[in-house]
């Protein structure tokens, strides 16, 4: 069937008459649907005062429902308006084991049924069967299904790029083209926000994506190794293998900013899926304290860090970020419940409530945390003097027990706790708390708040997905993990960092989840090999593998001046405007130098991303390296390269972020000496 290119044309449109077809029946059902609704309603009005309550709560859940269905008629249609596009992108032809025919599959980015037929005419590329496309070439293959594992032949592969309905190629691959296809793709520029990958995820991509066992997944991968779009792709199969039990609110992304958000909000809604909920780290973190507690955000301390050598506040934040802190704090936990309280008989009126009772009933909670076992204990308290009283206890009574039961231990409220751990620690001066805490602290200050109070917040979350991991430190992941009790895709870079002083590896992780399966992925899509090239030289990672894909060497330019320099920078922004290319990124170190680019380039188009920003913008964005990371351009420029910028380990961090996110064309400038971060 469809052998020969012009026969695979005829067949797409054969597909997109049946597309069409669907759509019309789709629109009539729709019109249907929201005529009965009008009617229902309009009856219900009439009626209103005829209807007795149980007629109203019928009539409204028909109505509930007929809403509902209009909803997915809605969703299907927009489904059905996007295959017309580009229905599929692969096909394998797949004889199961002892059938001598093989049948077509075409894979697209949603199933589509003959429903007369009752033949599937498009596979879901999540669908059991499409895993084929992606984890085999012609020959022996096989998959599973939730009945079992199916064997056979795959004796055609192709892949096909249709766009607005037109098929532009069709490649067989009897050779492996796969890479054909690849390349195509990365090559283009950039769209103002990330894409889809479905028609070229690879194997070792789709293990992660497919893998439905792994109660955490921790993805530690290069620069540009996908690692945020397989994230993605992970929880629209999930979504998909998983919809009788999972919805897309039941999923958690936990993102290092606003603009990062938006980058990638369209992913899941390209791939037929809601939008999911999410949340920023400091987000999580004011919800976790109960918005009663300023504090210093990520991005001020890597600011500040940037900004000023100040070896105090560095350890404050190494110290903090070790295990050992960690161990430390629940050592003082184990601690304070050995030592903190102060057994005494307990006078109500007349009645003594023996120190050996009131230890024994503080002994039966411990179950319970610590600071809410005071109410519990005050109870057993009321009933004991009300049984050796004979009688009800006056308001003056019980208030009595109420404030005496918490005197018996030394702290009541976490804040104090946590000054208190720094004393009991002999390291007073680890603890800076002015008007609001400082980023280190934050986290510190939850797990106290979790492990003494206890926080029952995020219950629903079914699936938690945690980007940037290295910029997490293990009492951020005793806080999630605590909090999320959930399965979870845990992903980074740690050559990312953008604090060194408190980043996390892949192993540090997994000592924090045992459970987890950890992934590494050492092939880079995003740059050219001239631009991964260049980027070794500044963190080298002997392991990472760069796609074949040329372009211009990254260019290093010095200027006379500053004047000289951003002069020349205005220049680069009018080739780049020029250039076919979407987007620029000019990503310096600190918020102050972007400011100061931004106001020296100001012109209509240049956009300043900063850490207030709440979108993505397209064309040519100001911004830093913290901010940029995650993000993609098709050409950065990084000004200001001089040793007088880039000079500590966090400067070097940054300038391997800025480097990275190019995909096709790298150019620094600097007056000055250059940065010896380039030297090598
Ligand atoms: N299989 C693939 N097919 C097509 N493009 C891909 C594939 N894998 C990754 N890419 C592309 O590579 C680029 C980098 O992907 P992504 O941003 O997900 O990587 P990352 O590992 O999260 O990067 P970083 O950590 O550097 O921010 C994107 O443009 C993405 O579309």
């Amino acid at each position: 069937m469809n052998a020969t290119e012009q026969e695979e044309k005829e067949y797409l449109e054969v597909i997109k008459e049946k597309l069409t077809l669907a759509i019309r029946r789709g629109d009539e059902a729709v019109r249907q649907q929201s005529n009965e609704l009008r009617e229902k309603k309009e009856y219900l009005h009439e009626h209103q005062s005829g209807l007795d309550d149980a007629d109203m709560v019928a009539a409204e859940q028909s109505i509930n429902r007929m809403a509902f269905a209009g909803d997915l008629a809605v969703g299907q249609k927009r489904k059905l308006f996007k295959l017309l596009q580009s229905p599929y992108f692969g096909r394998i032809d797949f004889a199961p084991q002892g059938q001598k025919t093989p049948w077509p599959v075409y894979i697209g980015m949603y199933s589509f049924t003959d429903e007369q037929r009752r033949q599937g005419l498009i596979f879901d590329w999540r669908a059991p069967i499409s895993s084929l496309f992606y984890d085999f070439e012609l020959g022996a293959a096989e998959y599973t299904t939730p009945n079992g594992t199916i064997k056979g032949n795959i004796e055609r592969k192709r892949q096909y790029k249709i766009r607005d309905g037109r098929m532009e190629f069709m490649l067989e691959n009897d050779v492996n083209i796969h890479d054909d296809v690849l390349q195509r793709e990365l090559a283009k520029s950039s769209d103002d926000k990330m894409k889809t990958i479905v028609a070229t995820i690879q194997r070792d991509q789709n293990a992660v994506i497919r893998n439905e066992t792994a109660p955490v997944m921790v993805i530690q991968g290069v620069a540009g190794s996908g690692k945020t779009s397989i994230a993605l792709h992970r929880i629209a199969f999930l979504l998909y293998r998983f919809r009788e039990t999972i919805a897309a609110k039941d999923v958690l992304i936990i993102s290092p900013n606003k603009v990062f958000a938006d980058y990638i909000s369209n992913v899941l809604p390209e791939l037929g899926e809601d939008h999911i909920p999410e949340l920023v780290m400091e987000e999580l973190a004011a919800d976790l304290l109960n918005h009663e507690q300023p504090f210093q955000t990520f991005f001020e301390q890597v600011n500040a860090l940037l900004e000023h050598h100040n070896p105090a506040f560095i350890e404050r934040i190494q110290f903090k970020s070790s295990f050992e802190f960690l161990s430390q704090l629940n050592q003082y936990l184990v601690y304070i419940e050995n030592n903190y309280y102060t057994w005494q008989d307990l006078r109500v009126g007349n009645t003594v409530v023996p120190s050996a009772f009131l230890q024994a009933k503080f002994k039966t909670y411990h179950r319970v945390p610590l600071l809410k076992r005071f109410p519990l204990v005050a109870q057993e308290v009321r009933d004991y003097v009300r049984h050796a009283t004979g009688r009800k206890l006056s308001n003056g009574e019980k208030s009595t027990i109420g404030e005496a039961v918490p005197r018996l231990f030394k702290f009541h409220q976490v804040p104090e706790l946590y000054r208190d751990f720094y004393r009991w620690l002999g390291r007073p001066e680890l603890l800076k708390m002015d008007q609001r805490l400082e980023y280190a602290d934050v986290f510190p200050l939850i797990y106290l708040r979790l492990r003494l109070e206890g926080i029952s917040a995020f219950e629903h979350v079914k699936h938690l997905l945690v980007d940037e991991m290295q910029d997490y430190t293990p009492v951020q992941y005793a806080v999630l993990s605590r909090v999320f009790s959930c399965r979870k895709t845990i992903l980074g870079d740690v050559s990312q960092t953008v604090n060194p002083y408190s980043s996390s590896s892949a192993e540090t992780i997994e000592r924090i989840f045992p459970q987890a399966e950890v992934v590494k992925l050492y092939r880079s899509y995003r740059s050219t090999i001239e631009i991964t090239a260049f980027a070794q030289r500044i963190t080298p990672n002997p392991n990472i593998l760069p796609l074949e894909r040329h372009g211009p060497e990254p260019a290093i330019t010095q200027f006379a001046s500053q004047e000289a320099e951003l002069q020349g920078i205005k220049e680069l922004i009018m080739v780049f405007l020029a250039s076919g290319n979407h987007s620029l990124g000019i990503i310096c170190k600190t918020r102050r130098q972007a400011t100061q680019v931004h106001q020296a380039l100001e012109a209509p188009g240049i956009h300043l991303l900063t850490a207030d920003s709440t979108t993505f913008k397209e064309g040519v964005i100001i911004t830093t390296a913290h901010l940029a990371k995650g993000l993609e351009f098709d050409e950065v420029i990084v000004p200001f390269a001089s040793a007088r910028t880039y000079r500590t380990e966090v400067d070097k961090s940054m300038l391997y972020v800025a480097c990275t996110r190019a995909m096709h064309q790298l150019t620094l400038t600097y007056w000055g000496v250059v940065t010896s971060f380039l030297s090598a």
